[in-house]
C-alpha cells in the first residue's frame, strides 16, 4: 500500500488506493507481475465510447467533466480488474487552446487547427502569460471527479504534450499525414523564436502538470509522440531541454507545494537513440519505449537508472489471438531480470497508443496475457 507522506495543499478526500502496482514498478521496485496499462485505452476502439462521442463534440467531451469522468473509467469497467491504471480523458491539445488558438477535431479526421502559426509574427497571438488553472481548470475537475469515482481501484495518470510535439502542431495545423515540413522549417529557419515558443509552453506544461497532481493525479506522463522528426542533434536541442526543464521544474513545485511526489513518465517516440543521456540526466522515473528496440537492449542502455514502459507493436492487436499471446510471451520474457523472479522496474503497455480498429475483445487478451506472462514463477 503507497503511503502519501505529504497531504496536498487542496486537501482532496479521496478513496485508500488498493492497487499500487504501477507505482511500485514506477519506483524502479521488483513486483509480482508487470502492472499493465494502455496508451488510449479510453477511446475509439470502444463502442461506449463511440455511443457518447456520437452525442458530443470531442472538445466538449474533454470539458465536461462528468462525461470525461464517465469516459476514462469506460476501459477501467469493461475490463475490470485488468487494467493496473487509468488515465485521464483528455487531449495534449488543450494546451494550445489554453493558449488561445482554436483547435476542432472532426469526426474521423484528428486534429485541425484553422489558423496555425504561419511565421515568427503570429506568437504575438498566443496568449502570455497563460493563467493555466483558469484556462484548464476543467482538467482538474475531471480528474478530482474520477479519482473519486475510481474508488481507489487503480491510480490515476494525468499528461500533457511535449512542447516540440505541440510546437509542431501548432505550426503544421494538424496530423501526421502530411508530414511536419512547417514545423521542421521553423527550427531551420527561426531558431531562436521556436525556442520562444518552446519556452512559453513549457511553462504552460509545468503549471499544468502540477495542477494535475493538486487535482489527484497520481503519475503524470509527457508525449513526445513526434520526437521522431527530429535528428538527435535536434532533438538535442529542440526537444530535451524542455522534457528536462519539465522534470526539474515540476518534481521542485510538487516538493515546495508538501504534493504527492508522483512519477514522471517520458514517451520519446522514435527517440532511442537517446535513451542513454534520457536516463542518466533528464529526470523522469520511467521511459516509455516504442516497438523499435528490443526490451533487453533498452535495459542495457538505461541500467537501473529508470523504470521502462512498453513496448509491443500496437498492430499486433490485429494479428489474432495466437500472435498476441506469443509476442506478449515474448515481451515479458525481454524484461525479465531473471528467469523465476517478477518484473523488475517495468510497466507492461503499447510501444504507442492502442488503434481505433481494434476489436476491445482482442485488447483482453493482450492483458490477461501480460497477467499470465509477466508473473514471478516461484
Ligand atoms: C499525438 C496525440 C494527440 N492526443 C494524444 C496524443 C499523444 C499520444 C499519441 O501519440 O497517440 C493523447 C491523448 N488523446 C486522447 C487521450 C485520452 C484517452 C486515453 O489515452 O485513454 C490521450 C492520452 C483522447 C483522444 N484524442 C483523439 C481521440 C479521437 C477523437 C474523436 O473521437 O474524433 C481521442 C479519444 C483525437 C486525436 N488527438 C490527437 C490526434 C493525432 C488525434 C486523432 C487521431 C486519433 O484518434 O488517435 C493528438
Amino acid at each position: 500500500m503507497v503511503e502519501i507522506k505529504h497531504l496536498p495543499a487542496v486537501n482532496h478526500e479521496f478513496p485508500p488506493l488498493k492497487n499500487d502496482l504501477i507505482l511500485r514498478a514506477a519506483r524502479g521496485e521488483r513486483t509480482e507481475r508487470a502492472p499493465v496499462w494502455v496508451m488510449r485505452q479510453a477511446g475509439r476502439y470502444l463502442p461506449e465510447f463511440r455511443k457518447v462521442r456520437e452525442h458530443h463534440a470531442f472538445f466538449d467531451i474533454c470539458q465536461t467533466p462528468t462525461l470525461a469522468t464517465k469516459i476514462t473509467l469506460q476501459p477501467i469497467q469493461r475490463y475490470s480488474g485488468l487494467l493496473d491504471a487509468a488515465i485521464i480523458f483528455s487531449d495534449i491539445l488543450v494546451i494550445p487552446q489554453a493558449m488561445g488558438m482554436i483547435v476542432e477535431m472532426p469526426e474521423g479526421k484528428g486534429p485541425t487547427f484553422p489558423q496555425p502559426l504561419a511565421g515568427p509574427d503570429d506568437l504575438a497571438r498566443l496568449k502570455y502569460p497563460v493563467d493555466v488553472d483558469h484556462e484548464l481548470g476543467y482538467v482538474y475537475e475531471a480528474i478530482t471527479m474520477t479519482r473519486k469515482e475510481l474508488k481507489g481501484e487503480v491510480p490515476l495518470i494525468g499528461f500533457c504534450g511535449s512542447p516540440w510535439t505541440l510546437m509542431a502542431y501548432m505550426i503544421q495545423g494538424g496530423g501526421s499525414r502530411g508530414g511536419f515540413h512547417s514545423a521542421k522549417r521553423w527550427i531551420f529557419q527561426y531558431p531562436a523564436a521556436s525556442k520562444d515558443l518552446l519556452s512559453r509552453i513549457t511553462a504552460v506544461c509545468i503549471d499544468f502538470l502540477i495542477g494535475q497532481v493538486r487535482a489527484g493525479a497520481q503519475l503524470v506522463q509527457v508525449f513526445d509522440s513526434w520526437a521522431s522528426e527530429l535528428s538527435p542533434h535536434d532533438f538535442e536541442e529542440f526537444s530535451l531541454p524542455y522534457l528536462t526543464a519539465i522534470a526539474r521544474e515540476v518534481k521542485a513545485g510538487l516538493q515546495a507545494e508538501s504534493l504527492h511526489p508522483a512519477p514522471m513518465i517520458l514517451y520519446p517516440k522514435g527517440a532511442n537513440y537517446a535513451l542513454a543521456d534520457l536516463a542518466r540526466s533528464s529526470g523522469y522515473d520511467v521511459l516509455g519505449l516504442d516497438w523499435c528496440i528490443e526490451p533487453k537492449v533498452a535495459r542495457g542502455v538505461v541500467g537501473d537508472l529508470v523504470s521502462l514502459q512498453g513496448n509491443i507493436d500496437p498492430d499486433i492487436l490485429y494479428g489474432g489471438r495466437e500472435a498476441i499471446e506469443r509476442e506478449v510471451k515474448r515481451m515479458c520474457e525481454g524484461f525479465r531480470s531473471s528467469s523465476t523472479e517478477g518484473p523488475k522496474g517495468w510497466i507492461a503497455n503499447l510501444g504507442h497508443g492502442i488503434t481505433p480498429g481494434v476489436d476491445p475483445d482482442d485488447m483482453h487478451c493482450f492483458l490477461s496475457c501480460v497477467h499470465k506472462y509477466s508473473r514471478q514463477t516461484v
